[in-house]
């Protein structure tokens, strides 16, 4: 049996002390006290410090889900990249502080933006990711255009009396419906479009038009299997030639 008294927390401690995290009085009770150090812990590891969003360990976890479930319910789901125009030029024009101040704002805004089932996370320096569940074609333009117009309108205070704007470019691409696929090759099509939107002049939103699918219900049965090689089933890979869609993704049945 451990004696959770004669455990040595400092460090945990002082790593939640320091996020201001509230832990309960070290007496009262010596399991109630770890399972708290342990809950704050879990939920420290999974936000981003400076901007409190979900950090990328959590979002690739929910993406990891969300690909299962598309591939399963054929429910349509939208991946969202984004990321913020010339933030080199904030940085060096007003300074990296500032610079911290506008990803807290633009973190801010885009929580606003979308619903509580929606996912937003930092996905590292000035780039977001948002990962929006049953999410329908029409619906998907027109959050992300709602998301780019609200993160232009804003004024940034940076210091006394000093404001700054900013915009956003947005990439965007559907988890492919009745298919198998990785989180990875999510991730590479939305960047493609955030890569497309940044070539088309910034300030804009390109979305990969959803791959149009017809699958048997044989197939989508073979879904709810496990995968091993040999299994039959649909599954996607980028390299194909038999390409579906603007982004060179391919869907294949393999045997
Ligand atoms: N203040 C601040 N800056 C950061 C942080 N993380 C990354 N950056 C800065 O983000 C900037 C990213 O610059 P670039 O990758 O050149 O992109 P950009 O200037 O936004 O240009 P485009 O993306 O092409 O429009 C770099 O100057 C990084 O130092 C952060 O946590 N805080």
């Amino acid at each position: 049996m451990i004696d959770l008294k004669k455990l040595k927390l400092d460090d945990a401690r002082a790593l939640l002390e320091h996020g201001a995290h509230q832990l309960p009085e070290p007496d009262e009770s010596s399991q109630a006290y770890l399972q708290a150090v342990i809950d704050k812990l879990c939920e420290l590891s999974q936000k981003d410090p400076l901007t409190g969003l979900a950090n990328r360990r959590f979002f690739n976890n929910v993406l990891t889900r969300e690909i299962e479930v598309v591939a399963r319910s054929g429910e349509p789901a939208l991946l969202l990249m984004l990321d913020i125009d010339h933030f080199k030029a904030v940085n060096d024009t007003y300074g990296h502080q500032a610079g911290d101040t506008v990803l807290q704002a633009v973190a801010k805004t885009l929580i606003k933006c979308v619903r509580p089932m929606d996912t937003v996370a930092r996905f590292g320096g000035e780039e977001f990711v948002i990962i929006l569940p049953s999410c329908q074609g029409y619906y998907g333009h027109q959050v992300a255009e709602r998301i780019r117009e609200s993160l232009s309108a804003m004024k940034i205070p940076i210091s006394s009396g000093v404001t700054i704007k900013i915009t956003i470019s947005i990439g965007g691409a559907y988890a492919p419906r009745w298919v198998r696929s990785t989180p990875e090759l999510w991730v590479d099509r939305a960047d493609l479009e955030l890569y497309r939107a940044k070539s088309e002049g910034r300030d804009c939103v390109c979305i990969e038009p959803q791959p149009i699918l017809s699958v048997s219900a044989e197939e989508k049965h073979l879904l709810f299997g496990p995968l091993s090689l040999g299994d039959p089933a649909w599954i996607e890979n980028l390299a194909s030639e038999s390409s579906v869609g603007s982004s060179g993704s391919a869907m294949n049945r393999v045997n």
